[in-house]
């Protein structure tokens, strides 16, 4: 039922500041017809925006429905069972069209009703995302629910002056509030974010090596996945990228997927991948991959990053005045410096010469190499300064598991561990947790989780069958 309208109360208030000026609110009697219509426009829209967000879970409900109305309860209890039947038929023949056409829709429609918009003015009243300004309450506006195998994501226009950081803050009670294990936060555009609820978590068992690619790419690279179940793509061109975690926790599992993910353009001349391998283990496996330009000794592995200096000065002062950014050719591919544990050619090195050699050579490379296609992928166990203080030359890093909280803002950049980088809960189990991470883009500074494949002496060893040698001849 309609409500007594507020004017009949405030027509008699009365206030008064300090100062004895007296204000008497305008009251404007809106006629019950308007209310009325501007109810029933609201609830049009509702229905119209229903049934375009969530086209087949509307027509299940309004086709049994109509039968009904039509026809009597028993042709549309008949045809519910025969359409039942048929989906559970479908399901078990083809789940992969199933779930794409009807089954995940079917799921993002009723988590809609029954679990976000049921609970979305509670959940966002008690954790504060709702504001009351004047006695009225404002609150989000939830737009959308999908369902992918792994999360439901929920897209949600912000109050006008809210940040996403205020969301990140309140993960946890969102987490809580619709009963999902966690709640990231992800900014989809201004004014708007993206909650994901991981309903399992897909990342918590090993994913098998990517597939090299037909396609020659230097661009995005397959490496594993996202915790919604997507393909994660690892952008190394025009990029430095850092990752550090703690003694297994899967560094060589990042490395060995971009290596594998560039194979196709290494065998078309348009990318090479030099290895500095100072502990002589990860890397050696698949040594052949890298012909000459393959370092394990700190003198070997100096000279190669001296060699890496050279070739991005020398394309500097072909490129200046001509081109601004790196296009790769069979000429000028881009170069990716792969590092394992970059703390031995820098803190653990005794020499002190060699050491400032080193130093100084990444130190060139990660300032000037990334406009003229000369990248650099280091790993590293211990993320603290004095170990390595070129850090933050890196603009893209990854915090794999870390024995401790403060080490992820040390990686990852101030915040990071507040806005959700756990990278210290990591499992230790390889199992569950090797390869995990967090990663942080220059572009986009939220932490998304991911996992890398993992790529297997097997693999590896496949991989040196088909492609050491391609691309010589070039
Ligand atoms: N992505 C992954 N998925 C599943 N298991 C993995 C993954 N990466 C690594 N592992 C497992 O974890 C073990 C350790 O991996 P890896 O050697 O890459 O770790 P690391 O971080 O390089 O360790 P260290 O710094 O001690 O060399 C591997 O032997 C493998 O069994």
């Amino acid at each position: 039922m309609l409500r007594k309208l507020p004017g009949d109360y405030t027509r008699d208030i009365v206030s008064t500041a300090p100062d004895s000026l007296v204000f008497r609110p305008t009251v404007v009697n809106t006629p019950a017809i308007f209310t009325i219509a501007v109810i029933a426009l609201r609830t049009i829209a509702g229905l119209m925006r229903m049934v375009w967000r969530h086209p087949v879970a509307c027509l299940a409900v309004a086709v049994p429905a109509g039968l009904w109305v039509v026809y009597g309860w028993r042709v549309a209890l008949v045809a519910v069972v025969a359409t039942a039947s048929a989906l559970a038929g479908w399901r078990l023949a083809e789940p992969v069209s199933y779930s794409a056409w009807a089954g995940l829709r079917l799921r993002a429609w009723w988590r809609w009703m029954w679990i976000y918009r049921r609970h979305w003015q509670p959940v966002m009243a008690v954790s504060g995302l709702a504001k009351h300004i004047g006695g009225r309450e404002y609150l989000p506006r939830l737009l959308k629910v999908t369902s992918t195998p792994m999360a439901d994501l929920v897209t949600v226009k912000m109050l006008s002056g809210q940040s996403a950081a205020e969301w990140q803050d309140r993960a946890d009670n969102l987490a809580h509030g619709f009963a999902a294990p966690e709640c990231r936060v992800k900014l989809a555009k201004p004014g708007r974010v993206i909650l994901v609820f991981p309903q399992r978590d897909v990342l918590a068992t090993p994913i098998a090596a990517m597939p090299v690619s037909d396609a020659a790419q230097v661009g995005a690279l397959p490496i594993g996945l996202c915790e919604d179940g997507s393909p994660y793509l690892l952008k190394l061109h025009g990029t430095h990228v850092l990752v550090a975690g703690a003694t297994v926790a899967g560094k060589g599992s990042w490395l060995w997927s971009a290596i594998r993910g560039l194979l196709p353009a290494t065998a078309a001349g348009l990318a090479e991948v030099w290895a500095l391998d100072p502990k002589l283990m990860e890397l050696s496996y698949g040594r052949e991959l890298f012909r000459d330009r393959y370092a394990a000794s700190p003198e070997a592995c100096a000279e190669l990053l001296e060699l890496a200096v050279k070739v991005m000065q020398e394309r500097a002062g072909r490129f200046a005045g001509n081109q601004r950014n790196h296009v790769p050719t069979v000429q000028d591919p881009f170069v990716l410096v792969v590092v394992d544990e970059v703390a031995f050619l820098t803190a653990y090195q005794t020499d002190r010469k060699l050491k400032e050699r080193i130093t100084s050579a990444l130190a060139t490379l990660t300032t000037q190499g990334r406009a003229v296609g000369v990248g650099v992928l280091a790993a590293l166990q211990d993320p603290r300064k004095e170990v390595l203080n070129i850090r933050n030359l890196f603009p893209d890093k990854i915090a794999l598991r870390l024995d401790e909280p403060s080490q992820v803002d040390l990686v990852l950049g101030d915040g990071a561990r507040d806005r959700g980088a756990l990278a210290d809960q990591i499992s230790s189990n390889p199992a569950v947790g090797a390869g995990v991470g967090y990663v942080r883009l220059e572009a986009s500074p939220e932490p998304i989780r991911v996992r890398a494949a993992y790529v297997s002496d097997i693999d590896i060893r496949a991989m040196v069958a088909e492609f050491a040698g391609a691309g010589e001849d070039r």
